[in-house]
């Protein structure tokens, strides 16, 4: 099902980000995870897509497994990198043929340890002809973006990434799923803005629950996100004194108060990047408000 039409069925709502294990052997231990995670009734989940094309095939998959094995309604990233007209229409059009019917338009990541996205086609440089591309060939299709609650990284300014979040929705882009954020303010002057400049599709707050420190700095590196002083402070303390189950500790309390504080406040939801673990993410389910009983997923 689209997922524009699912998300105005349910308040609040939670949906997950999955990333295809690397590895074939690792597959059943993923699958294991979906399992558990399926009790939070996610509305729907989404699946990463790796670098240079190698795992599109892996990210249909996966999403096809959800849908037919799990009854789970996926979002699968399709990314500008390796993207060329042919095979992109014979990619969409097996996605299609799979049952799966939602897309997360997204740009793509600059290789690793570079900064710059050189484009591999003219005709796909940024996350906009994507969605283009996708509006045109495949009308039936959902399709969301990423947004920047602290601007993208290489936009000059806020207002230049907002015009150009609102041209992503101007050429058929259904939701906005954010980069991650810590400093929920940031979230609510975000969709305030762009709401101000008239987008007017759902802006879903994605949340990470920390779990690791260097990986997290790694991110931020190239996210453009920010940790509160006062946060960061905390996670070195934890991490010097108790290690890693420190960090995982202090980052998923961190993340409880953060979603309650995000639903309080009246976000439509929480995408939550689980990076395929179900512990932190069932711990954030136990005493929180995002869940639907009635979920027929
Ligand atoms: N869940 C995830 O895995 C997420 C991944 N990302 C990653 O963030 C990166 C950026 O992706 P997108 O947001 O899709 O990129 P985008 O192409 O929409 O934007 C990238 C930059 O180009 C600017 N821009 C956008 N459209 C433009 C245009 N038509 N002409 C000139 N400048 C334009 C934007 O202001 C921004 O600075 C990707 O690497 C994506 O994979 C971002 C959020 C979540
Ligand atoms: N530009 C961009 N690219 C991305 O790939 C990306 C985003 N933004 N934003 C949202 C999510 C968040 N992503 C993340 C966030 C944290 C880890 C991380 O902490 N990884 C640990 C493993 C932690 C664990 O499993 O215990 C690592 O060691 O790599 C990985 C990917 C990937 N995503």
């Amino acid at each position: 099902m689209r997922i524009a039409e699912l998300l105005q069925r349910r308040e609040p709502f939670l949906s997950l980000e999955f990333f295809p294990p690397k590895d074939r052997a690792q597959w059943p231990g993923f699958f294991d995870v979906v399992r558990e995670l399926k009790v939070l009734a996610p509305v729907f989940c989404s699946v990463t897509y790796g670098a240079g094309g190698s795992t599109r095939h892996n990210t249909l998959e996966i999403a096809a497994r959800l849908k037919q094995e799990y009854m789970l309604e996926p979002l699968l990233h399709l990314t500008c990198v390796g993207a060329h007209r042919t095979g992109l229409s014979s990619f969409l059009e097996d996605v299609a043929d799979s049952g799966c019917e939602n897309i997360l338009a997204l740009r793509g990541d600059p290789p690793r340890g570079e900064t710059t996205f050189i484009p591999d086609s003219e005709d796909f440089r940024h996350g906009c002809d994507l969605v283009h591309f996708i509006r045109d060939g495949f009308p039936r299709f959902c399709v969301g973006v990423a947004g920047y609650p602290e601007k993208h990284p290489e936009a000059p300014s806020m207002e230049r990434d907002i015009a150009w979040l609102r041209h992503k929705v101007q050429c058929g882009a259904d939701f906005v799923i954010t980069q991650l954020f810590f400093d929920n303010n940031a979230y609510f002057r975000f969709v305030d803005q762009a709401r101000s400049a008239g987008v007017t599709v759902p802006i879903i707050p994605g949340v990470l629950p920390v779990r690791n420190l260097a990986a997290l700095k790694r991110m931020l590196g190239f996210c453009g996100a920010s940790v509160p002083e006062g946060y960061m402070r905390d996670l070195e303390h934890v991490q010097h004194v108790y290690g890693d189950s420190g960090v995982r500790g202090l980052g998923l309390g961190f993340a409880k108060a953060q979603i309650r504080d995000l639903l309080d406040r009246g976000a439509p939801g929480v995408h939550l990047y689980t990076l395929n673990r179900a512990d932190t993410c069932l711990e954030i389910w136990k005493d929180s408000t995002v869940r639907d009983t009635h979920s027929d997923c």
